[in-house]
């Protein structure tokens, strides 16, 4: 498509005029120096069949980069490089270590696009006059200029730009480095930096391909976020907002945040992870949610632990936990003076996915994790907010094999069957199996890593048989005792001739200085 040849002779000679008019200009009086340049260009148009379009780097508000010129950059770079002859080393990627090329300033090349040829040069121009300046990018005016002809005037202000500012954002997608980001406490939002939010370049390795989990369940979870990242004119058409809740709940160890990292992946998406405790109240909530780009993933993480969102259960809880404050649990106590330093609500949290989204672009999924998913208030998870609830679960036997495929790069292996038997008596999350199945060495063969779990398999299952076991003779003890108590007062009542009411009260005063001693005490049975 790029040749890096020039534009006619007849071009050139205009614009070596333009170069002579720059250099007699200063000799030109000030006042004089509009009108004669006005008149000049006139003369050359007549002549000059060529109309050029500047696209400055920053355009209006001085501080940010103008999104056409970024486009172009993007473009050329993909398309031009190869053909111009001097280029410019701008960077080097973090992961591939290779040198990113693009036009040096001043340099040529010619486009043709459905026919039609265009030039674009790369400008820069430095004021006379500048003054010292506190943000070092601006000093350098750097533009891009188009050049065609005026008869396809219509063609490339209304087709050709646009394919380069689509082709442009597009290859700015897939080239760019993903970010992870973190909320900064509000103390820190002034100042030389101003960052509501923090990030480094997310480079998690996790994949739906390397996520342990039921294969039709995984295809449904990755059906739903392909329909959802297509899905602009759809949302528009219903008129509901760009943006789809998901709540992953599960025990500990079975792949929630594996899982959102795998999200990011699939949709090469951003990942905002909002830590709740930091944020002071919904105000601050709501800058900083607009304050998130499109294409990301905001995840609040053990949205349970996060705030008093849970309303008035949490309180009760709260009440009962008032014993606890003389722990000398130096991470509880932190815990504790972290949420009482946040105020966000439940319906703070609720107005901002809620409410202003529609206002801020869109493309945006929010993810809640928990490992207490009956602790969550309704309102909190009702789908339309929560359109979508997963539940991340022990390993099956499908999920094992995923594993056993990450880590010992194998599909099959007799013991295989063991195992499959093992999964349906007994329960282990993908984060104890893979444990298991991890290599200790080199060395080590598979079959060593599929003992270890069968190993670990059957001693899990010990455990739940030995644990049933406890707690059915619990029960029955608790029952017995509950029977003894009935037959006590009973017998009581027959003996004494006090009414049942009177021996029963007296039996609960007993029971209570009872429970107490044994809560003093420690729990002995
Ligand atoms: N489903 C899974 N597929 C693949 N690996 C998994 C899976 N679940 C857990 N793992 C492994 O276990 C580790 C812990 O998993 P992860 O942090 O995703 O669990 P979690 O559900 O977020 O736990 P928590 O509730 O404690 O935050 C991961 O680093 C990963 O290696
Ligand atoms: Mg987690």
């Amino acid at each position: 498509m790029f040749s890096g040849e020039m534009f006619t002779g007849f071009g050139s000679a205009i614009g070596g005029l333009v170069v002579i008019w720059a250099m007699f200009q200063q000799y030109i009086p000030p006042q004089l120096r509009d009108h004669v340049e006005r008149y000049t260009r006139k003369l050359v148009s007549l002549f000059y069949p060529y109309i050029e379009i500047v696209f400055p780097e920053f355009a209006g508000e001085k501080l940010k980069r103008s999104e056409a010129y970024s486009a172009i950059q993007n473009y050329l770079k993909e398309n031009a490089t190869a053909r111009a002859k001097r280029l410019k080393a701008d960077a080097i990627k973090d992961s591939t270590q290779s040198l990113i090329l693009s036009m040096d300033d001043h340099e040529e090349v010619t486009d043709v696009f459905k026919g039609v040829k265009v030039r674009w040069s790369s400008n820069k121009t430095t004021p006379k006059n500048a003054s010292i300046s506190f943000y070092p990018m601006t000093e350098d005016r750097r533009f891009y200029r188009l050049t065609f002809h005026r008869r396809h005037r219509k063609f490339i202000t209304e087709s050709y730009v646009k394919h380069i500012l689509t082709e442009g954002k597009a290859i700015a997608m897939k080239n760019r480095q993903r970010k992870l980001y973190t909320n900064n406490p509000s103390q820190n939002w002034f100042g030389y930096k101003r960052t509501k939010w923090s990030h480094v370049v997310f480079e998690h390795p996790a994949t739906f391909e390397t996520l342990a989990m039921e294969p039709n369940k995984k295809r449904e979870i990755m059906n739903d976020l392909k329909k959802f990242s297509e899905g602009k004119e759809y949302y528009t058409k219903i008129g509901k907002a760009w943006k789809r809740g998901y709540l992953l709940y599960g025990p500990p160890g079975t792949g929630k945040s594996t899982m959102i990292a795998a999200m990011a992946n699939f949709l090469n998406y951003d990942v905002y992870d909002l830590e709740l405790t930091a944020v002071k109240d919904n105000t601050e909530l709501k800058k900083l949610i607009i304050e998130t780009s499109s294409k990301s993933i905001i995840m609040i993480e053990d949205i349970d632990c996060s705030l008093d969102l849970t309303g008035q259960r949490k309180k009760m809880e709260k009440d009962d936990d008032d014993d606890d404050d003389e722990t000398d649990n130096p991470v509880k106590k932190m815990e504790k003076e972290e949420k009482k330093g946040s105020k966000v609500t439940l319906s703070g949290l609720l107005n901002c996915i809620d409410g202003i989204w529609s206002a801020c672009g869109g493309e945006r999924i929010v993810i809640f994790t928990t490992n207490h998913v009956d602790k969550l208030d309704p309102a909190l998870i009702r789908r339309g907010r929560m359109d979508k609830h997963i539940e991340m679960s022990y390993c099956c036997f499908e999920a094992f094999k995923v594993l056993a495929r990450n880590y010992l790069d194998i599909d099959y292996h007799p013991l295989f069957t063991t195992i499959s038997g093992l999964f349906e008596e007994t329960k282990m999350t993908p984060a104890d199996v893979a444990e298991n199945l991890m290599p200790k060495s080199d060395s080590e063969d598979p079959e060593t890593g599929l003992r270890n779990l069968i190993e670990a398999l059957k001693a899990a299952k010990e455990l739940e048989a030995r644990n049933k076991a406890e707690e059915e003779a619990r029960a029955k003890a608790e029952k017995e005792e509950q029977e003894k108590k009935e037959n006590g007062v009973k017998e009581e009542v027959k003996e004494s001739g006090k009414s049942d009411k009177e021996v029963k009260a007296n039996g609960v005063i007993n029971g209570g200085v009872a429970a107490k001693e044994v809560k003093q005490n420690g729990f002995a049975v």
